[in-house]
């Protein structure tokens, strides 16, 4: 069996999750190469540990991950087929049709030495600033090969996502964006919709915000050019999930409508939805658990919240995900920590004689 080699690796777009792809590899001791159009975004990604900036042969190039925006990665795909010609070529697009549609359509030469990614991890933020060597660590990898990618192909892509420490699913391109409609792409929309109708929310009322509407809408700050691309390019799936949520609030607006509704009907709408949310599996692939949140005050003062977070990390506590909210009143932030159910009081009482102020 041929042994799997990816050094040295090429990345083209050293973007968020080109430079996140970079240090990933680069921390597991792969020779990565890091370009990009704009070379600002080269020197940060490679100040950020992606990658060298050295020129590379093309012909010892094993690995082309192209990480550019969703117009483009056709064009750069066949680009790198055709310039390194011993190496596998991946790309981490966002819709996995129209690639290799545009691939087939152009005849591309060496399509076997080609199998499209995705990797369901990223950010609202965009550049090689917000990259990060975790980004991908127990998150989906979707390896979505075509029908005539070779096996040894798939392989090298599969020993991508490993690497970055992914959990690797392989679906077919169509597949793929029928999925990706229904847990990335309808969701972004849903939050745009929930923060677009906000512009007409007086500001006096937008003072009232809590974290829930933060929840609600902070994929919503995703870059609109980026996210024009990926609707655009799987309008078809995207479009039928619009059609099924126009029908749910048509549900919703005649049960508001009904003059003679009883508290069930409102009661088994919201139960629908949160039985929907229930179904998402938790962080590492298991069944979603329940967590527990403590809230703690960030006082406005330097070095506060890496303060903050050494305590929590000197505790011992295993912290399963964090978020950071304004106070709409006084200049401090909320640190606000999910811990296991069991872990929860423990952590207010630890914070707490630490000196910190927690919410109640
Ligand atoms: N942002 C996310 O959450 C996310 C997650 C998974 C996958 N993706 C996909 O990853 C890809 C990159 O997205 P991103 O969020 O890293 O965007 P980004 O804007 O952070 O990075 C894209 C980079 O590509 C560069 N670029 C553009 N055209 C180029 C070209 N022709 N040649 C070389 N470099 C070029 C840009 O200068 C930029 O540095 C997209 O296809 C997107 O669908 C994004
Ligand atoms: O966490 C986020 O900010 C994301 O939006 C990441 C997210 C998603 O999960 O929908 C967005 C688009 C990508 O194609 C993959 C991942």
């Amino acid at each position: 069996m041929r042994a799997i080699e990816l050094s040295p690796t090429l990345i083209i777009g050293s973007g968020l999750v080109g430079a996140s792809v970079g240090c990933a590899l680069t921390a597991a001791g792969i020779a990565v190469h890091v370009t990009d159009l704009v070379p600002a975004h080269v020197a940060v990604a490679a100040s950020r540990g992606a990658g060298t900036t050295d020129p590379v042969a093309p012909g010892d190039v094993r690995l082309v991950v192209v990480a550019v925006p969703p117009d483009r990665l056709s064009d750069v795909v066949a680009s790198a087929l055709k310039t390194y010609p011993h190496a596998t070529v991946t790309d981490v697009g966002s819709v996995k049709g129209t690639v290799i549609n545009d691939l087939r359509a152009r005849r591309a030469s060496g399509l076997k030495r080609y199998c499209g990614g995705h990797p369901m991890a990223g950010s609202h933020l965009a550049g090689p600033v917000a990259a990060r060597a975790d980004l991908f660590v127990d998150r989906t990898w979707v390896v979505a090969p075509h029908d005539t990618a070779a096996a040894a192909t798939v392989l090298d892509v599969q020993e991508l996502a490993r690497l970055c420490g992914a959990r690797i699913v392989t679906l077919g391109p169509a597949h793929h964006d029928e999925a990706v409609a229904q847990v990335s792409h309808l969701p972004h929309l849903m939050s745009a919709l929930t923060g677009g109708v906000l512009n007409e929310v007086p500001a006096s009322h937008l003072k009232l915000a809590g974290q829930g509407l933060r929840d609600v809408t902070r994929i919503s700050t995703g870059d609109p050019g980026l996210w024009r691309q990926i609707i655009s390019a799987n309008a078809d799936a995207v479009r039928e999930q619009l059609v099924e949520v126009q029908a749910a609030l048509g549900r919703l607006i005649d049960i508001l409508d009904d003059p003679d509704r009883t508290d069930a009907d409102l009661e088994d709408f919201l139960e629908w939805g949160r039985q929907g949310t229930r179904l998402i599996p938790g962080k590492h692939g298991t069944p979603a658990r329940e967590f527990a949140q403590v809230t703690i005050e960030i006082p406005d003062a330097p070095g506060a919240l890496a303060r903050l977070f050494a305590d929590i990390g000197e505790a011992g506590f295993n912290v399963e995900d964090v978020s950071i909210e304004h106070d709409a009143e006084r200049e401090v932030g909320w640190l606000a920590v999910q811990v296991t159910e069991a872990k929860a009081s423990e952590l207010e009482q630890t914070m707490e004689a630490a000196g910190w102020t927690v919410r109640h």
